[in-house]
Formats: C-alpha cells, sequence, structure tokens
C-alpha cells in the first residue's frame, strides 16, 4: 500500500527514503533520552516526534502523490539542513548530536547536489541552529552521558556508512547501465556494418562469411556458425559458415540441423553427445522464399542482447539473401539463352569487349573467337518442323560445351551461330580447339525430337570460322571469325556437292 503511493515519487526520494526515516527514527530515541536525562517534559518531545517520526513518511508520500522531480528531494533536503538546525539548538547543543545533524546533512547535500548544495545546506543549518538559539534563549550544554555519545557516534558512522553503500550501489548500477548501452552501440554498428557490406560482398556465401566474421570480432569468445537451410526440408542446407569451431564440431552440427525441425520458440539449445559442447541455436521466423537462418552459438547461456543481435542479423540476412537470390536469377535470366541455357549474344558481346580492352592495355593478353554454323538447320526446319530444328540447336549447344576448356567462354550468338572466345589462348590453342571440334564433334549422329514422342536422326555439320588478336586488330576478330566461317562453310559445300 505504501509501496505504492511512494511509486509516483521520484528515484532520488525513494532511494533517500529509508536512510532518512531509520535515521530520524534513531535520532529521535536519542532525542528522547536527553530528555529524560536532562528532566525534560513530554510536551518538550511533540515537535520532535512530529518531524523526526512522521515527516519522512509524508513527504516521500507528498513526493508521489505530487509526481515531484528530483529538485523536490534536493529541496527537502535543504529544509532538513534548516530543521535539523533548529533541532540542534532544541537539544542544547548537545555537541555529538548537533555535530552528527551538520555531518549528514553536508554529506547528503554535496552527494546530491555538489559544492553549491552544500554551502546552502551548511548555511541553512546555521540559520536554524541561530533562529533556534535565539528563540531557547540561548542555553548551551554540549555534553551528554557517555552511553548516548556512543549511541550517536554509532548512528553517524552508520549513517555514513549507509550514503556511501547507497552511493556505490548507485554508481555501480550507472556503470553497468553504460556498458549496456555501449555493448548495443557496438552490436548496433555492427548491424549497420553487415547491411552495408550486402552491397559489397557479391556472393551470398561471402556475405554469410562476413557478417559472422563481424560478429564473432564483436563476441570473440564464442565460436560461431550460421546455416541458411530448406524449411521444409531441413536437410537441404544452402549456406554453412563457422566460425571458429573445430571440424569434427562442424560435422555434428551439420548432421545435428539437418535432422532438426524448427522449434516453437525458435530458440534451442543442444548438447554434442560426442564431447558434451553446448551450443545456443537461434532460428530465424521470416521464412523469406521458404529458406531459414540458423544462429548458432557455441555458449552455456548467451546474453538477450545477443540473442537479440543474432534475431537481427538473421532478419537482415534473409533479406540479403533474398535480393542476392533475385539478383542472381535475374543475371542469369539476363545473359543466358532460353533455348539452350549457354550464354547468350549480350553475354558473348560483354566478353568480347572486355577481352578487347585486355588486349589492348596489356599487350600479351591474347584472344581468339570461334564463330560456328550449324549447316542445314533450315533444312531440318523444313523436312521435320521447329521442333526438331529446336532440337537440333539444343544439342549442337550441349556437345559444343563439353569440347570447350573451363576457361573458354561459350555462347549462342544467335539463330544457328554459335561463338566460343578463348582469352588468353594462342592462336595454335585455337586451332587445336578447332581441330578437336571438327574430329569430335562434326558428323556426330544426332537424334532429334520431332514433336510428341517421336524422333529423328540427323549428321551434325558445322562450319568453323577462327580469327584471334595476333593476327587482326581486337575489334576486327568478330568479323574476321564470321568471314572465316563463311569461307569454310564454302569449303565444306565445295565438298559436299550434293547438299547444294
Ligand atoms: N528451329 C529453329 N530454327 C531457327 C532458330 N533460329 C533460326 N532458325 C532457322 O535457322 C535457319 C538459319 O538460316 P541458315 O543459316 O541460312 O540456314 P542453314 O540451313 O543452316 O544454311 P547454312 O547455314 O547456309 O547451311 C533459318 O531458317 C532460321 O529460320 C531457332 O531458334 N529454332
Amino acid at each position: 500500500m505504501f509501496e505504492s503511493f511512494m511509486a509516483g515519487a521520484h528515484r532520488l526520494s525513494r532511494v533517500n527514503y529509508a536512510p532518512r526515516a531509520v535515521a530520524f527514527a534513531i535520532s529521535f530515541v536519542i532525542i528522547a533520552l536527553l530528555a529524560q536525562e536532562r528532566g525534560w517534559g513530554a510536551w518538550y518531545l511533540a515537535f520532535p516526534a512530529l518531524y523526526l517520526l512522521l515527516y519522512p513518511h509524508l513527504l516521500v508520500v507528498a513526493g508521489g502523490f505530487l509526481s515531484a522531480t528530483a529538485r523536490f528531494e534536493t529541496r527537502a533536503i535543504l529544509a532538513d539542513s534548516l530543521i535539523l538546525g533548529f533541532l540542534a539548538a532544541f537539544v542544547n547543543f548537545y555537541l555529538w548530536l548537533s555535530f552528527g545533524f551538520m555531518v549528514a546533512i553536508a554529506l547528503n547535500a554535496s552527494v546530491v547536489g555538489g559544492s553549491r548544495q552544500l554551502l546552502l545546506a551548511l548555511l541553512l543549518y546555521t540559520t536554524g541552529a541561530i533562529a533556534g538559539g535565539i528563540l531557547n534563549d540561548w542555553q548551551v550544554q554540549i555534553d551528554g552521558p557517555f552511553y548516548l555519545d556512543i549511541m550517536t557516534m554509532a548512528l553517524l558512522l552508520g549513517y555514513v556508512l549507509g550514503v556511501g553503500f547507497l552511493a556505490y550501489n548507485q554508481n555501480a548500477r550507472l556503470v553497468s547501465t553504460t556498458r549496456g548501452v555501449e555493448e548495443r552501440n557496438r552490436v548496433f554498428q555492427v548491424l549497420v556494418e553487415i547491411s552495408s557490406s550486402a552491397d559489397l560482398v557479391g556472393e551470398v556465401q561471402d556475405f554469410i562469411h562476413d557478417a559472422l566474421q563481424r560478429i564473432h570480432d564483436l563476441y570473440p569468445k564464442y565460436g560461431l556458425g550460421m546455416v541458411v537451410r530448406d524449411v521444409k526440408r531441413p536437410g537441404v542446407l544452402r549456406f554453412v559458415e563457422f566460425v571458429d569451431i573445430s571440424v569434427e564440431e562442424q560435422d555434428a552440427l551439420v548432421k545435428y540441423l539437418s535432422t532438426t525441425r524448427t522449434p516453437d520458440s525458435r530458440e534451442l539449445t543442444w548438447i554434442n553427445p560426442d564431447n558434451g559442447a553446448i551450443f545456443q541455436m537461434v532460428f530465424d521466423n521470416s521464412r523469406v522464399r521458404g529458406n531459414e537462418g540458423i544462429i548458432v552459438v557455441r555458449a552455456r547461456a548467451i546474453s538477450s542482447l545477443l540473442r537479440e543481435a543474432a534475431r537481427l542479423a538473421l532478419e537482415m540476412l534473409g533479406v540479403h539473401v533474398e535480393n542476392k537470390m533475385l539478383a542472381l536469377d535475374l543475371k542469369h535470366a539476363a545473359e543466358r539463352d532460353p533455348l539452350t541455357g549457354v550464354f547468350n549474344r549480350g553475354r558473348l558481346d560483354a566478353e568480347l569487349a572486355s577481352a578487347i580492352r585486355s588486349r589492348k592495355q596489356h599487350g600479351a593478353m591474347e584472344f581468339a573467337v570461334l564463330m560456328i554454323d550449324v549447316i542445314g538447320l533450315k533444312g531440318v526446319n523444313d523436312k521435320y518442323g521447329h521442333v526438331a530444328g529446336d532440337s537440333l540447336i539444343r544439342e549442337t549447344a550441349v556437345v559444343l560445351q563439353e569440347v570447350c576448356r573451363a576457361t573458354d567462354v561459350f555462347g549462342r550468338y544467335g539463330g544457328d551461330e554459335f561463338v566460343i572466345i578463348c582469352r588468353g589462348s594462342s592462336l595454335t590453342d585455337a586451332q587445336g580447339l578447332r581441330e578437336r571440334i571438327k574430329r569430335d564433334v562434326s558428323g556426330r549422329k544426332i537424334r532429334l525430337a520431332t514433336g510428341a514422342q517421336e524422333t529423328a536422326t540427323a549428321y551434325l555439320e558445322l562450319s568453323i570460322g577462327l580469327a584471334s588478336s595476333s593476327e587482326v586488330e581486337p575489334e576486327e576478330v568478330l568479323a574476321a571469325a564470321d568471314e572465316d566461317m563463311y569461307r569454310d562453310k564454302k569449303e565444306w559445300y565445295a565438298t559436299h556437292e550434293r547438299y547444294r
């Protein structure tokens, strides 16, 4: 009940309440004992009783009632100074009590308001003492019975220790709050860094690696892991990244996560049965495109802040993985030929431009281009229909792709024409590739789909043109390869007269 009255009071008033109430109550006992010693009448205790026993409680309730600020309490301390000065005169300046009052108000005022408040408090204490002295005809009796001296000293000591203890606690709380705020700021900063790094880092895997590394820099004592998996099929782990976790433990974690469903609470503690290591896992709940993010922390327990950071990082990860996958899909769609799945003309042009640039900047970077045309596509179209023609184009792409080296850039230039760009290759290398195609691919028997489950066969015939930057200007390589291809085609028709 009283607690609820007090709840509205300022924190400073609430902190001061208990020490004030206790110290005042003991002061009253001392005054009562002194009154008995000196034979003062009971009526003499009415004012001290009201002030020392009742006032502290009324004060804090009033503070609560008025929803008072800290100022209310600093004013109350000044009022205490005046009244305690008055009380000092009232007890005929009994030395230990007067001294104790003064020390207490000086201590209180300086802790709460610094030197200005201290000066004011001492001034008011003196004023109260003078006013009380005048009213009390300057009756002075500074000594008291020994046991009261000791009691007052003990009270004073207890009060000083109490205030010191409170100040220490307040300070400790302040330090821990400051630490919390600092940590929060660091976490926030890292999350911002992760977010902005997403635009710089190209691949999702690199992004996850980078994000995890940054979180690890923040919490270096924990081993960390980040996993993106298919929500419906937990066994399908799309991305897995670990920092500061041994290979054996990585294997155990991957195995465990492949078979574990998402817990309802989105949190899990897992103990590796092999070595007893404890892992905390936080699951992301925004299932972007059917994926789920998991952050793994090797720790007995994690702070709520780290948990919160993990959640935010996962949310961000979800958004960025989504964006990156979308961008990859778009990039894939933009540079691929829909019929064959190999690079389209746009990508081939870009690769060619890049090869031309390199050749111009670094003279040694030679490149060669092979232009390949399917002979007789029109005939296939006419004889078996366009489905069969498409099938021939697709099969040609497959067999040519097989013959290319990893460094070659292969694509469909348009219609029945394919291009291979050989970067960093000499003319002899490219000639070798052309020979390989002529030998291994040309003349191959191809099965063509002609419609509903029907097939036909055709022999793949190719005319191949070749040009290299070692022979012509880089910009002219493609046109030269095209020209060479027509020469080759003519030659083919010359030797295969019946196809005319
Ligand atoms: N089925 C199909 N046909 C295509 C496609 N693109 C182009 N063509 C056809 O392929 C033929 C290409 O023309 P040409 O190169 O003159 O025909 P060709 O029969 O290969 O003649 P040569 O190359 O001179 O031997 C044209 O008839 C186009 O209509 C395609 O995507 N699918």
